[in-house]
């Protein structure tokens, strides 16, 4: 299970002059964007308004931030959910990752800076702006391509009103001798697009509908534009939600971006995408609502799995977004009232959440049904 693909996401030219609305050019990258997100939940974007010191200084500017005290980053900088820091956290021992909302704005990052860095920091600041700005000009063309390949360019202009930007610093430390590799199990983001960009070390992986993995290549010129459940839920399940993960093979620590498109209002599935092929599938989604009922349910959802060598617990909630965590642990660590109790909470969260196709591998490596939007899912 999970073995790699030499399958092709699709990759469109970003930097090609002559791409503008209503060319060949534009109505063929539009197939092509479309392709990508209904076979692969993503494509890839091949951009030259991040040039390669722009590209050094933000991930100088992540490490520079990863470098304060833990005390530093836990720190509150946003009043929306999902920004906070997480780390030190033994289901994703190597994963490190903080979010700044706004990231184009002045007072934003200049406030966030402030709290990192109380007497200023004004290359962080700026690092983090020109690096924003143009990427979110990448979110803006590409989405107007997805959305003129549905025919519903129409409804453009009101989608980017109510955008909201985060971006996210991911650190991964190089995993130690018999330490699994593992840097983020296969998840989903709840985003409703999330651009990710990696720096040096590879490690992001595609999973394929025939659950096969794609690895992705980390080139300063490389931009990843995945679906979040947003885009899945707009699309009304023609666009795949993109299900993706992080091995760390070259034993190295690791930087990586990501750039959230969150939504500030409601997503309701276009008329034009309702059909007989495909009926509605999901009522409007208060998107912010649904992320803050997500995270502060404090949903602790512990899935047992009996059997040697050991127990397998996924908890499917972080404050990251990242949504599922897994971890090992001996056997013995739980007396048989214990495991007993976790049998019976499982069961129960099982048919809370609809998992209808969970199951586990005896490898312990495993897939939950991932999807957070059942509640919004037209019966
Ligand atoms: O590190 C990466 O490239 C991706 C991280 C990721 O997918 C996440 O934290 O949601
Ligand atoms: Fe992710």
């Amino acid at each position: 299970m999970g073995s790699q693909t030499d399958e092709k996401i699709p990759v469109i030219d970003f930097t090609e002059k002559n791409l503008k609305p209503g060319s060949d050019l534009w109505d063929l990258a539009c197939k092509q964007i479309r392709h990508g997100l209904e076979e692969y939940g993503c494509f890839e974007a091949v951009y030259d308004k991040v040039p390669t010191e722009l590209h050094n200084s933000i991930f100088s500017a992540a490490k520079e931030l990863f470098d304060l005290p833990i005390e530093t980053k836990e720190q509150k900088t946003s009043n929306r959910t999902g920004a906070n820091y997480v780390g030190q956290d033994p289901f994703v021992p190597l994963y490190e990752s903080l979010g700044l909302d706004n990231p184009t704005s002045f007072e934003a990052t200049e406030s966030f800076t402030r709290i990192m860095w109380p007497a200023g920091n004004d290359t962080f600041r700026e690092s983090v702006r020109s690096f924003s700005k143009p990427v979110a000009e990448l979110y803006e063309t590409a989405t107007r391509m997805v959305f003129d390949s549905y025919g519903v360019g129409r409804l453009y202009d009101s989608h980017i009103e109510s955008a909201f930007y985060r971006v996210r610093f991911f650190k991964y430390s190089a995993p130690k001798p018999n330490e699994s590799n593992v840097g983020m199990p296969t998840h989903i983001d709840m985003t409703f697009v999330t651009i990710l960009h990696q720096h040096q070390v590879e490690g992001l992986q595609i999973r394929t509908k025939d659950d096969k993995y794609i690895a992705v290549q980390a080139k300063p010129s490389s931009f990843l534009f995945i679906a979040g459940e947003g885009l899945m839920a707009w699309s009304n399940d023609r666009i795949r939600v993109c299900e993706h993960r992080v091995i760390l093979k070259e034993n190295k620590g690791r930087l990586s971006l990501g750039f959230y498109a969150l939504v500030n209002g409601v997503i309701k599935v276009p008329e034009e995408l309702v059909d007989e092929e495909y009926p509605l599938s999901y009522k409007p989604i208060d998107y912010m609502d649904f992320l803050v009922n997500f995270f502060t349910n404090d949903t602790v959802n512990m899935v047992y799995c009996w059997g040697a060598p050991g127990i397998a617990v996924v908890e499917l909630c972080s404050g990251a977004g990242v949504l599922l965590k897994l971890v090992l642990l001996p056997l013995k660590t739980f007396p048989l009232l214990l495991r007993l109790s976790l049998l019976l909470l499982f069961c129960e969260k099982a048919w809370e959440f609809h998992w209808h196709n969970l199951w586990i591998g005896c490898d312990f490596t495993y897939v939950v049904d991932l999807f957070h939007l059942k509640s919004n899912k037209v019966p």
